[in-house]
């Protein structure tokens, strides 16, 4: 297969609601689609999941447009390639920048998909043809407000409830949730938000019986959080602190976390999602695909990469109706009573709806 040309656009979508962690408030969505074409000029895509500032990582929007227009697209355009997989050789040389690496590399995994007409969850060795779904509720002004979100979450079927918390804002906003919904799945996300010196709040988690708490301290700590699961019965779950394979095998081992949160482009494609899987599988690790408030192209790949076995706990991939007024595939993503059908189309499996993308597009470019 040759990369003919690449094309990338710069997208700005307003969500229907704000959402908000422990590190700050969005709803304007701009972020990257990166369409790879072949020589037959069939097209993959790939969403590259960055916000317009580096508050969940050091990557950003500009960031990654500048990393794919400068080193990755022309690492691989007019290039043979013989799988998805050569793009990590393609790419070794470039430190980091994984969600703008993960974009092209989804890209070309939709790309290779399609042309040999099989569905890309098949292709990644997917064997569920329903995946569960959870949903994560950002922080409220006030308890009301979530415990009323939760309800409709709930109404909906969603398998399992994630919060967002920080300090401050957890204690008691936990104990209500607990208070009026004693036994739904319920986890908690502080963003690292915490530091070892919280550890009094951290244990007083336990008492909620929850799921998991995901990444309490700083992202990227694998130490602390080693020191801090010794103390706590609650599960953590690590997002942030995971950027490789060598990281989740060195937090296995240091016993810094029971669960992984895997976002694709976090640790820089679906090739690495993959191996990453496979170490969890091999050491009982479970796992849950994380979302990053993505368009239904970054909501496609998600759905593919939890078909694997070991993707055993709901994940973040909710109906498209969740966060936008219109998606960009058609159908759009569709959560019904928790479960969600994966589609049985070649690669991503759900058709691009070009008017919306154009219509939503701030800036774009072809590279040949
Ligand atoms: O619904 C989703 O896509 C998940 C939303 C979500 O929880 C997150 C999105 C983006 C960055 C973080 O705030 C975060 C997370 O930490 O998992
Ligand atoms: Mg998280």
């Amino acid at each position: 297969m040759k990369i003919d040309h690449v094309k990338l656009y710069k997208m700005n979508m307003r969500m229907r609601n704000p959402f908000t962690t422990s590190f700050g408030t969005e709803q304007d969505r701009l972020f990257l689609l990166v369409e790879a074409i072949d020589e037959h000029g069939l097209s993959g895509w790939g969403e590259c999941v960055t916000s317009e500032r580096p508050l969940y990582s050091e990557e950003f929007t500009e960031s990654s447009w500048y990393m794919l227009e400068k080193f990755l697209i022309p690492a691989v355009v007019k290039r043979e390639i013989q799988h998805p997989k050569d793009l990590q050789e393609l790419f070794a040389m470039y430190k980091r920048n994984n969600m703008a690496k993960s974009a092209l590399e989804a890209a070309v995994w939709d790309l290779y998909a399609k042309s040999k007409g099989v569905p890309l969850a098949k292709l990644l060795g997917g064997v569920r043809s329903k995946i569960q779904v959870g949903i994560s509720l950002g922080i409220e002004e006030n308890t009301d407000r979530l415990l009323e979100s939760i309800q409709e979450k709930v109404e909906e079927g969603y398998k399992r409830i994630k919060v967002k918390i920080k300090p401050g804002k957890d204690i008691d906003v936990l104990r209500e949730i607990r208070a009026n919904y004693p036994d739904i799945p319920l986890m908690a996300d502080a963003n690292s938000a915490y530091t070892l010196n919280d550890l009094a709040v951290l244990k007083a988690m336990d008492e909620f019986n929850l799921m998991m708490i995901e990444q309490p301290l700083t992202a990227g700590d694998l130490i602390d959080h080693a020191k801090l699961q010794k103390q706590l019965e609650t599960p953590v779950c690590l997002d942030e602190s995971i950027h490789s394979y060598e990281d989740a095998r060195q937090a296995i081992e240091l016993g810094s976390a029971r669960i992984i949160n895997m976002k694709v482009g976090r640790v820089g494609g679906l090739t690495q999602a993959k191996r990453i899987h496979d170490l969890c599988e091999k050491e009982n690790v479970p796992l849950w695909c994380g979302g990053m408030l993505e368009s239904g192209i970054g909501r496609a790949h998600n759905i593919a990469i939890t078909t694997l076995e070991n993707f055993n706990l709901p994940g973040d991939t909710a109906s498209s109706s969740r966060y936008w007024e219109k998606d960009i595939i058609e159908p759009e993503v569709i959560v019904e009573n928790g479960e969600l059908h994966v589609p049985e189309k070649p690669g991503i499996g759900f058709d691009i709806n070009m008017e919306e993308i154009e219509r939503n597009t701030v800036k774009n470019k072809a590279f040949q």
